[in-house]
């Protein structure tokens, strides 16, 4: 006899199409807003159908809620059933059990903040090669930059919207694309179309060095420096993408518009939900994830205004190249946002860290100040490129940063015939990233002391005879066709305001500041971001008169 209130057939039927579908979207990529609206669809059609055709047993909601919900648990169980058993193509490759379950839960690991942490204990207890999701591994191993050398970025990199759009850092249909649009961007990192950035930069720091002494003085005594390198970045990259149209002005006017916030936001999302793509397809059509779009409406704002300035632009920026190459204007307007967010996220939280560094271990800030004048008499002077490059304290100060405050997880997708790491085989279709924070803190490349600041370990002699420097796994900028092209121009960024910063500067920490407090609190999703805030009071060098370059920079 059945106690349920729908007929044996009907749940049947139901645990019969759970399987079908699982069949069916076992390894298929399938839009998540799109099944959403499919499965909301069925299950009215279904409550219609119990309506019209009522069963003797049980009201029609009471039995389509039946039927759907044999149906999804039929689909769930032999989803995670196949996922957990040995004819799952990653069964040899050890993981926690809820990870292999569902991308979900790497999706949340991923929002709070601490993956890079979290996979460095994972990876402790079961090995370098980790099963972190149904179809994911993370790599802990060398070998493993070798991925982004062969394999194509993930379904995390689709842009949400699914539009014929082509931004440069966004996964293409075709490989094509990507390196034509590469091309374009590369004419701004020649040395020519360097040079014509660096009087904006110049300009720019000097800015940055007037508004923490105003920010400071308005504030009490004490600034808060990360915000000021924020605000620093985000207008020059302004300034890159269109020159004398560039209406960012964050470190004059702040940021009512929270565009930091906002760009912040929408790389959180995805970098977390870009785990689980189909998540990201229904939250990008909820009304509340609009705030992300702030950044996108200013850039294309911007975009239309410089590309219909009648001037010229006072120097090549990103537009003058991409409207060169014939770039459309809705591809232009991507570009332009991915030139600000990725232009400027990652130079400015570099600049922070790297005064938090000097000026926790502050032997360190006293050493690259003697190093700089010992280049540059003059501590307001000419700065030169080229002599900024061979400084070794600045140029070891501004690896270690990247060492560790890079810790990226990048997902790539094994292409046709799969892939072989370190004689592992991986399958066609898998996930992979490389466990870079690992691979950038483990003593088996950087030693001794790899989780310290050591800027001599970049250095021929290192830190003694034992010294482990293992340039190859600094994955920074990641490697490969994808891997950063305003590599050169932030290198250029970091040495020049950081030197400008060192020769003017005394730093200190606000009294009860907490050293490692702060560093506990440097949460990465692909951008950084800080728990704490990092106030500091900032006093003039003796003897350097930055009235003067201040006047000029008013009368310009
Ligand atoms: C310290 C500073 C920087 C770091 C650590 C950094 C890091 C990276 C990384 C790791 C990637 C690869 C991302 C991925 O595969 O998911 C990347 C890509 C990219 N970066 Fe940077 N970046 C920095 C500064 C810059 C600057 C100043 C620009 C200037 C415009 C820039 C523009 C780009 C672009 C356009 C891409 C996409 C490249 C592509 O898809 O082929 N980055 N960056």
């Amino acid at each position: 006899m059945n106690s349920l209130p729908v007929p044996n057939e009907y749940l049947g039927f139901a645990a019969a199409a759970g399987v079908a579908s699982w069949l069916y979207l076992n390894r298929r990529t399938v839009r998540g807003d799109y099944a959403f609206l499919f499965y909301s669809a069925a299950y009215f059609a279904l409550y219609a159908t119990l309506r019209a055709f009522p069963l003797a047993s049980a009201s029609p909601s009471i039995a389509a809620a039946f039927i759907a919900l044999t149906y999804f648990t039929t689909l769930a169980s032999v989803t995670v059933g196949y996922r957990l058993s040995p004819w799952h193509p990653l069964a040899n490759y050890p993981g926690p059990v809820l990870w292999r379950i569902s991308s979900v839960y790497l999706t949340y690991i991923s929002f709070m903040g601490r993956r890079h942490l979290i996979l460095d204990k994972l990876h402790a207890k079961y090995g370098p090669f980790l099963r972190i999701g149904p179809n994911t591994l993370s790599l802990n191993t060398p070998a493993a930059t070798s991925v982004y050398l062969t394999m194509e970025k993930s379904d995390a990199y689709r842009f949400p919207a699914h539009d014929k759009v082509v931004g440069i850092f966004f996964k293409q249909d075709s490989k094509e694309v990507h390196r034509e649009r590469k091309k374009l961007w590369g004419g701004m990192f020649t040395p020519n179309g360097l040079a014509q950035l660096t009087p904006a930069l110049e300009k720019r720091t000097w800015e940055v060095m007037r508004c923490i002494e105003r920010r400071q003085k308005a504030n009490g005594g004490y600034v808060n420096l990360p915000e000021a390198f924020y605000h620093w970045s985000h207008d020059f990259m302004g300034d890159m993408v269109f020159s004398g149209c560039n209406k960012i002005e964050l470190m004059k006017n702040g940021d009512a518009k929270e565009l930091i916030y906002t760009g912040k936001l929408a790389t959180v999302m995805q970098d977390s939900l870009g785990q689980s793509p189909w998540l990201m397809d229904i939250l990008w059509q909820i009304p509340a994830t609009k705030d992300m779009h702030q950044l996108v409406r200013l850039a294309s704002q911007m975009t239309r205004t410089r590309v219909q300035a009648k001037e010229l632009p006072a120097f090549r920026d990103l537009i003058s190249y991409l409207m060169e190459g014939g770039v459309s204007l809705p591809d232009m307007e991507r570009d332009a946002v991915i030139g600000i967010l990725g232009g400027s996220d990652n130079t400015s939280i570099a600049m922070s860290l790297c005064c938090y560094f000097l000026v926790a271990e502050p032997h360190y800030y006293v050493a690259l100040r003697a190093e700089l004048d010992a280049a540059f008499p003059d501590p307001l002077g000419h700065l030169a490129p080229a002599t900024l490059a061979t400084l070794p304290l600045l140029n070891g100060a501004i690896h270690e940063i990247l060492r560790l405050g890079s810790p990226y997880f990048l997902p790539r997708v094994a292409g046709p015939g799969g892939a072989k790491v370190d004689g592992h085989y991986i399958p066609e279709g898998t996930i992979v990233a490389l466990a870079a924070y690992s691979q950038q803190i483990s003593p088996d490349n950087f030693y001794p002391e790899p989780m310290n600041f050591r800027p001599e370990r970049w250095q021929p002699q290192g830190l003694g005879p034992d010294t482990k420097t293992n340039k190859a796994v600094l994955a920074s900028f990641s490697f490969g066709p994808h891997s950063c092209i305003g590599k050169v121009l932030a290198w250029q960024e970091l040495r020049y305001c950081l030197s400008r910063v060192v020769l003017a500067f005394d730093m200190e920490f606000q009294p009860g500041f907490d050293v490692q407090a702060f560093r506990d609190g440097i949460l990465n999703m692909r951008t950084t971001l800080l728990e704490k805030d990092m106030f500091m009071k900032v006093s003039r060098r003796a003897g350097v008169d930055l009235d003067k370059v201040f006047a000029t920079l008013e009368a310009e």
